[in-house]
């Protein structure tokens, strides 16, 4: 764990060795007091001397000062290494979260992400920034004390020193159960977070539901979870801190006993008795601050555990293309020369989650440079898991997707996404103005750019309403706009991204007739010279493409154009029937509708 903190810390060497200096100047220092306490009862008190005390008081004056300034150094610096490396963790750790494959954030609940990016890094920075540096420094202050204690009496020392073992041993044993316990306690505190933000995300359906009661019972137990756990770490601190607290005192008193004998029976002068004393008392305070802290770090190496365990979480997707090939060339090639020619060869795919069943089964399909395909199918056929392959979110488990003939596999995820643009079903907009909006996929768009691709998307106009035009603030706390805007903005984004290869799913489902109209010319404009992936449910939309590949539990079943699947294809014609109301020849249509027929019908007219 410290090797791996040290690796974040190795870059401010310099910072961190002006720390190490004030903080061993200070330490040095405030043990050099203890001369001052004992020049100031043997020189001034015992001495009855006012110079003697005047200048045991100076020089303690001195020090004072010399401390004050080391002090400002050490706080200074260690305070800034521990902003600024918890600063690089988050980054890290940011960096690398962005790299990690969507199906990882299926698995795991993005407030618990979150919270690790939040609260133990935060936890962290307290131990860096202050724990540590003040659990060294009381190290040091023992240290040095102990050795300055032996130093003016042994006899005195060896008393002192009996309770030792019994603070360090309860320290070692309770150590381990906090750092088990905090473990346990910030996982559940992740969990109350992720908790909390799901149901405020759905907020609407929770109160159209009117779930509240429910969510809020469900929270409580969550929360009364994490404080009984964490009441369990307190408990343990607790104990040792009053544990250390009686054997320290204990022993001081003890001490106080024998060598106060000593300067009554003259073997020992007051001022030396006066030093040991102060020694002692650092030696005990420094003691209790660092089984105090020592809790603080154990909670720290949990955390760090936590954020070492993200960091090592590996991408799913990796590019291949440092390995050999067979025929096939590696080469990187930029996406204006791409013809955008798509094939894929036996393809199959299981969600990790349900291995047994294939979401794609045995796919082989070819698709043409500039080519409209549709992907039509009942819902569940596995038309979105198809877009997800194309766009390595996931890779297929057996088969091979190429483009241009170069497997897609042994390009580099970045470069491959960099073909495609995709307009979701659920167009996603961030909290940022429509300008940031819409140059989302190409960040060097110009104005007039970005007006031309919103225009065409017959968005210019709605955005010229809305109260900042173009500079219009969107997102969560932005300017809301209806589903068919954001799809219209979707589409300008996709628009002004230019890709060689276009990917529009349901791209048009929110649009009322008028505009869905208008922004089907602009899509066939910008279709034009492009491979396009459509996936429809209303059929419609799709009826003039090249072609149709019918989707049915994961396999193609039938592909050809409008006309030609109305007669060869049976579920084609029975989706194209229920949607037109046309008579089809080849469907019986007295046949009568089945349960599951009639889901079809409902989502393919969504
Ligand atoms: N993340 C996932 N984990 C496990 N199974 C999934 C996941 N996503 C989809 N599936 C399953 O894979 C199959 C194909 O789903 P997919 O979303 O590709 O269908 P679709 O044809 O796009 O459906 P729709 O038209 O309703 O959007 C379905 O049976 C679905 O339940």
């Amino acid at each position: 764990m410290l090797s791996w903190l040290w690796s974040f810390v190795k870059p401010y060497r310099t910072r961190l060795v002006i720390a190490a200096i004030a903080l061993l100047a200070t330490t040095a220092l405030t043990l050099s007091l203890g001369q001052g306490v004992r020049l100031m009862l043997d020189q001034g008190f015992a001495a009855q001397s006012l110079d003697g005390l005047a200048d045991a008081l100076l020089m303690f004056g001195v020090i004072v000062v010399a401390l004050s300034i080391g002090a400002y150094f050490r706080f200074y610096m260690v305070s800034w290494l521990g902003e600024r490396v918890v600063a690089d963790i988050r980054k890290r750790l940011y960096q690398h979260l962005l790299k990690l494959s969507p199906s990882f954030f299926e698995d795991n609940l993005s407030g618990e992400i979150q919270s690790r990016i939040t609260t133990d890094t935060t936890l962290l920075q307290t131990v860096i920034g202050s724990s540590f540096s003040f659990a060294l420094r009381n190290s040091l202050t023992f240290i040095g004390g102990l050795g300055l204690m032996f130093y003016s009496n042994v006899k005195l020392s060896l008393i002192v020193l009996l309770v030792v073992p019994f603070i360090v041993f309860p320290l070692i044993f309770f150590g381990r159960k906090v750092k088990k316990l905090s473990r346990e306690s910030q996982d559940k505190v992740a969990s109350v977070g992720a908790w909390a933000g799901e149901s405020l995300q759905n907020i609407k359906v929770v109160q159209a539901f009117t779930r509240e009661d429910l969510v809020s019972q469900q929270f409580s137990v969550a929360a009364e979870g994490a404080f009984s756990v964490a009441l369990k770490r307190i408990r343990q601190r607790a104990l040792l801190i009053a544990l250390v607290m009686v054997l320290v005192m204990g022993s001081i008193a003890g001490m106080l006993y024998v060598g106060g004998s000593d300067v009554l029976s003259g073997q020992l002068s007051a001022g030396e008795l006066g030093a040991f004393v102060f020694y002692a008392i650092m030696v005990a305070a420094s003691l209790a601050a660092v089984t105090e802290v020592y809790g603080e770090v154990q909670r720290a190496a949990g955390a760090a555990e936590r954020i070492r365990e993200l960091l090592d979480t590996e991408p799913e997707i990796v590019s291949r293309a440092d390995e050999p090939t067979a025929s096939q060339s590696s080469k990187s090639e930029s996406s204006d020369n791409l013809a955008g020619e798509v094939v894929f060869d036996q393809v199959s795919f299981s969600y990790p989650s349900r291995p047994a069943q294939n979401a794609i089964d045995q796919l082989s399909l070819s698709v043409k440079s500039g080519e409209r395909i549709a992907l039509v199918g009942p819902s569940g056929a596995g038309k979105s898991t198809l877009f997800d392959l194309l766009l390595r979110f996931r890779d297929p488990k057996f088969g091979q997707i190429s483009i241009d003939g170069r497997a897609i596999d042994r390009l580099d995820p970045k470069e491959l996404r960099s073909y495609f643009a995709l307009v979701p079903q659920q167009p996603v907009l961030f909290s940022t103005s429509v300008w940031e909006n819409l140059r989302y996929g190409r960040p060097d768009a110009t104005e007039a750019e970005v007006i031309e691709a919103a225009k065409a998307a017959h968005a210019h106009e709605f955005i010229m309403q809305l109260p900042d035009g173009y500079q219009s603030f969107l997102g969560e706390q932005g300017v809301k706009l209806s589903g068919g805007q954001k799809q219209r903005l979707a589409i300008a984004r996709a628009i002004l991204r230019d890709p060689k290869i276009l990917l529009l799913d349901e791209a048009t489902s929110a649009l009322d007739a008028q505009s869905e109209y208008l922004v089907q010319q602009a899509l066939d404009e910008l279709m034009k010279n492009r491979t396009t992936f459509i996936i429809a449910h209303r059929l419609a939309t799709v009826a003039h493409v090249d072609r149709i590949a019918v989707f049915d539990h994961g396999k193609l079943v039938d592909i050809g154009t409008h006309q030609q699947l109305l007669s060869s294809s049976p579920l084609y014609a029975r989706l194209a029937e229920l949607q037109f109301n046309q008579s089809v020849p080849s469907v019986d249509s007295d046949q009568v509708l089945s349960e599951s027929l009639q889901d079809e019908v409902i989502e393919a007219s969504r």
